[in-house]
This record gives structure tokens, C-alpha cells and sequence, in this order.
């Protein structure tokens, strides 16, 4: 037996080895009563110095009563407190909007902050594994503010040092359970700077009945349906190709109905031109005389597809070195190609012919077609590779309800999921229900695309359509 040579140790293979040989700590020293008790006396100055800028209407409210109160004791402080309620009770009763705003969604919001965050914050971030320990010490993010829309809750929060909000963006389903949130969603205002955004009611749960067609449509910016926040959703057709996905049911026909309907002045005036493919025969035919050319089969899906490609390449040839962008005029008309059930074309049609050009065409135009004025709108059912290889060709997608979480990522991109887009769970009486993302930011945001009924589409047809139909062929020009 060897024997050990002083100072080595001998160190079993699987228990954990020390990060470091010495450990130097601090010597505990006994601290005198007079610092404890000054310190304490300091953070009181401190909090009440503080307190007047950090909840002035408390402070300012208590201060008043207080001041009344030492004047003209516990009656004269009833009346100048009925009198204020008084006030209160006229300002909501007149002006709803501005009392809502100042009063009542400030005060929803310190109750929120005292009663679920403040008191929960710390139970939910270290089960969530959110809270981080160095030496011995927990360390806490910090809320730095809470403040409330009329659907949700916005918690400003600073981070701590070393962490990264996709530690938060990993935790969303932890954070919306443990503050009894529908959902959660993550924005980064800046660094150790994020916002948890935490619904309270479904603002999206009633349909939408079909919006009004403007006045003039705008193709880049065409309103179809409603926000989460209330406001309006546009869908940008003009200059991008949109992939709208959901399985069967989940409302692929109203995000389209409702950007034809947006676009109809457009198309009035001869300035934008539908052409639409439906295989499926059901959902476009419905208001057929709206579109310019019309498909339903394979072959004339394709003869179709590859005249757009050619009206873009001729168009292409005689902008090149003259113009960069497309102004949609009645020569030059904006061309928006509308897909139902794209699958049909890339992956399920019997005809391989079909399918290859099919592929082709819809690859050509989308990876083209953009800044001379063409756009590819198409509706897919399952957006896995082997059905739909094309996908990334589309830059702006909707997630309406999706079969399976890992299609998330698919459809809205990298991450999407861990930032609260959970199209898997939209319940399926939720038709039209989607999450996009938004020009400029990578935080998905929920919408509801409006129902056009078919009397909508009947209403449309009659006062916007054409009676008279072009047939497709492979040579017809427009
Ligand atoms: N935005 C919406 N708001 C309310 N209800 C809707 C909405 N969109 C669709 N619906 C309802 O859901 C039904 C199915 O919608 P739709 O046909 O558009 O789904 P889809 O995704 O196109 O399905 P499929 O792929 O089978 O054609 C509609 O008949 C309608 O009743």
C-alpha cells in the first residue's frame, strides 16, 4: 500500500469537489444594540420621507382627513367625506371614460399590487424557481410597479442581476397560475427592465361581428378583427405574404373574409385584385364575383398561380432600374393571391406534376413577388414540414387554434410559445381567436379576427361584385 503523501486527499469520484480550496468568510462580531436600533430609526425616516412620493393620493388623502378632523372633529370630516363621494359619484356618472382612467383602474391597481402580487410575489417566484441565492441569501426580483388596463395587469419589474428575462419567459404558465392569471406574457422594456403582463378577463371571449368597410383601405395596414387590449388588429397584406394556420374550424375563413372586405374599396377603384384558389369549394366560392380570377381545381390552381408568377416577372423586368417599391395604381394593380388549404396544392393532390409546380410557383411568387406588389395569402391546416416546406417563405403569420404546442414555434417562430403564444390551448369555441406577432416585436399578441357571415358576404357581393367571370387558362392574361 502506498502510503498518502501529506496534504493529498483522496477524493471520491462522484462526490461533488469544492469550487474553491479555502473558504474565507467573514468573523461573525457581535453588533452593539445602538447600531440595530439606529438603523431602524434611519429606515423609518426613510419610509415616511418616501412614503408621500410613492403613494401621494394615501398620503395626501389620510393628511386632509387628518387636518379636517383635528378642525372640526368627526363631523365636519363626515360631510367633507360625503361630499367628495358625492363628487366621485358625479364624475363617474358624467365623465365615465376619465373617471375609469384616474380613478377606478388606479385604485384596481393598488389593490392588485397589495393583494395578489405583493402578497404572493414572493411564495410564486421561489416555487417558480425565479428567486436566486448567493451566499446564503435569497435575492428577489423587484416589482417595481403595478398598473391595470380595463383586461389586464401590468407588472413593472426589475430583475436581478445576472438573471435574463427569458428566465421569466420560460416561467409563464408557473407565473399565471401562481397569480391566478388566464395567461402570462413577457415584455422587455429594457435591461433588468421587464413587464409580466397578466389578463384578467377575456376581452376577446364575444365574436366580433364584421367590421365596417372603410372609406379608402390601405393595403398595408387593413383592419380585420380586435386586439386583446381592445384596439383595433390590422393585417398588413401590401409588401409581405401572411400563413394563416389553425386546424379545422378555427376560423382560417374569417381572417380571410375580413381582409377581402378591407380591401374592397381598393378593389372598387381597380387599385388591388383578388385572385382566389379554393380547392375545398366551400369557403371562396361563396363570393366568387368579388375576385378577379377564381380556381378550384388542381390544374387551374396551378395555370393560375403560374400566371400571377408571370404578370410579377414582367412586371419585375420593368421596374428593374426604375423604381424600388410598388405604388398600387389601376395599371399596376396590387395582386393579392388568395390560397384556401394551401396543403392541397404542396402535398395532397394526387398529380405530382401539379404539386411540383404548384410549389414552385407559390415559392417564386413569395420569395419575389413582395416589393412589386404581389402577395401570397394562404390558409393551412397543418403546418409541419412534410405538408407545407414553404413555410418560411411567409414573413407575417397568425396562429389561430392549433392541434399540438410544438406547431407554436412552427408557425410563429423560435420562442414564441415560452412568450405566452398558447394557440394549442384556444378553446374551440373560440373561432377566430389568434396570435400574431406584430411588426417590431417578438411578443406575441392575442386578436380575434371579425365573423363575415355569409349575408355579409352576400351584402359584399351584391354591392362590390363583378357578374361576369374570366375563366382561367394557362395562356389568359388579365
Ligand atoms: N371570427 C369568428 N368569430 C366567431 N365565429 C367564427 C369566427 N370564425 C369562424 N367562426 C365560426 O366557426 C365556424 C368555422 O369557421 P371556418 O370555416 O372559418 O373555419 P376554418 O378554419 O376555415 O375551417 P376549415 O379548415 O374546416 O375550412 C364558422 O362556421 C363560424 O360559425
Amino acid at each position: 500500500m502506498l502510503p498518502s503523501r501529506p496534504g493529498a486527499e483522496r477524493v471520491n469520484a462522484t462526490s461533488p469537489v469544492p469550487a474553491q480550496a479555502f473558504r474565507f468568510s467573514t468573523p461573525v462580531i457581535d453588533t452593539p444594540g445602538i447600531l440595530i436600533l439606529g438603523r431602524w430609526i434611519a429606515r423609518l425616516i426613510a419610509l415616511v420621507v418616501l412614503l408621500p412620493f410613492r403613494f401621494p393620493v394615501v398620503v395626501g388623502t389620510v393628511a386632509a382627513s387628518a387636518v379636517v378632523y383635528s378642525f372640526f372633529g368627526w363631523v365636519g370630516l363626515a360631510v367633507v367625506w360625503s361630499v367628495a363621494g358625492l363628487g366621485l359619484l358625479v364624475w363617474w356618472r358624467r365623465w365615465p371614460s376619465s373617471f375609469r382612467v384616474l380613478v377606478a383602474l388606479r385604485a384596481l391597481a393598488a389593490w392588485r399590487w397589495l393583494w395578489v402580487y405583493r402578497r404572493h410575489w414572493q411564495p410564486v417566484l421561489v416555487v417558480a424557481g425565479l428567486a436566486e441565492s448567493y451566499q446564503e441569501r435569497q435575492y428577489l426580483p423587484r416589482i417595481r410597479r403595478v398598473t391595470c388596463s380595463v383586461w389586464a395587469d401590468r407588472v413593472r419589474v426589475r430583475l436581478v442581476a445576472g438573471t435574463t428575462p427569458a428566465d421569466f419567459e420560460s416561467r409563464v404558465a408557473e407565473l399565471a397560475h401562481g397569480f391566478a392569471a388566464p395567461s402570462c406574457r413577457i415584455t422587455v422594456l429594457g435591461p433588468r427592465d421587464i413587464v409580466c403582463e397578466f389578463p384578467r378577463t377575456d376581452t376577446l371571449a364575444e365574436p366580433l361581428d364584421a367590421l365596417p368597410v372603410p372609406e379608402m383601405s390601405d393595403p398595408a395596414s387593413l383592419p380585420v378583427g380586435q386586439r386583446e387590449d381592445g384596439s383595433t388588429w390590422f393585417l398588413r397584406l401590401h409588401g409581405t405574404h401572411v400563413l394563416v394556420v389553425g386546424v379545422t374550424g378555427a376560423g382560417k375563413g374569417s381572417v380571410i373574409w375580413s381582409a377581402v372586405r378591407a380591401l374592397l374599396p381598393s378593389i372598387c377603384s381597380g387599385t388591388a385584385r383578388v385572385w382566389a384558389i379554393d380547392p375545398k369549394r366551400m369557403e371562396l366560392s361563396y363570393g366568387r364575383s368579388l375576385f378577379a380570377r377564381y380556381a378550384d381545381t388542381g390544374e387551374s390552381a396551378v395555370a393560375l398561380l403560374e400566371e400571377a408568377v408571370a404578370q410579377m416577372q414582367e412586371r419585375a423586368q420593368r421596374y428593374a432600374g426604375k423604381q424600388r417599391a410598388h405604388i398600387p395604381t389601376t395599371g399596376d394593380p396590387f395582386t393579392v393571391v388568395v390560397l384556401d388549404e394551401v396543403a392541397f396544392l404542396t402535398a395532397y393532390h394526387p398529380d405530382r406534376d401539379v404539386r411540383r409546380r404548384a410549389e414552385n410557383a407559390i415559392a417564386t411568387l413569395t420569395s419575389q413577388g413582395r416589393s412589386v406588389g404581389f402577395c401570397v395569402l394562404a390558409a393551412l391546416q397543418d403546418p409541419r414540414k412534410e405538408v407545407m416546406n414553404l413555410r418560411n417563405l411567409f414573413p407575417d403569420k397568425v396562429a389561430l387554434r392549433l392541434d399540438e404546442a410544438s406547431q407554436v414555434d412552427m408557425v410563429l417562430g423560435e420562442g414564441a410559445r415560452d412568450r405566452g403564444a398558447n394557440a394549442h390551448l384556444i378553446a374551440p369555441e373560440l373561432p377566430g381567436v389568434a396570435f400574431v406577432r406584430l411588426e417590431g416585436s417578438p411578443v406575441p399578441v392575442r386578436v380575434r379576427a371579425a365573423y363575415v357571415s355569409d349575408d355579409d358576404i352576400d351584402a359584399m357581393t351584391a354591392e362590390y361584385g363583378t357578374p361576369v367571370l374570366r375563366p382561367v387558362t394557362r395562356e389568359g392574361a388579365a
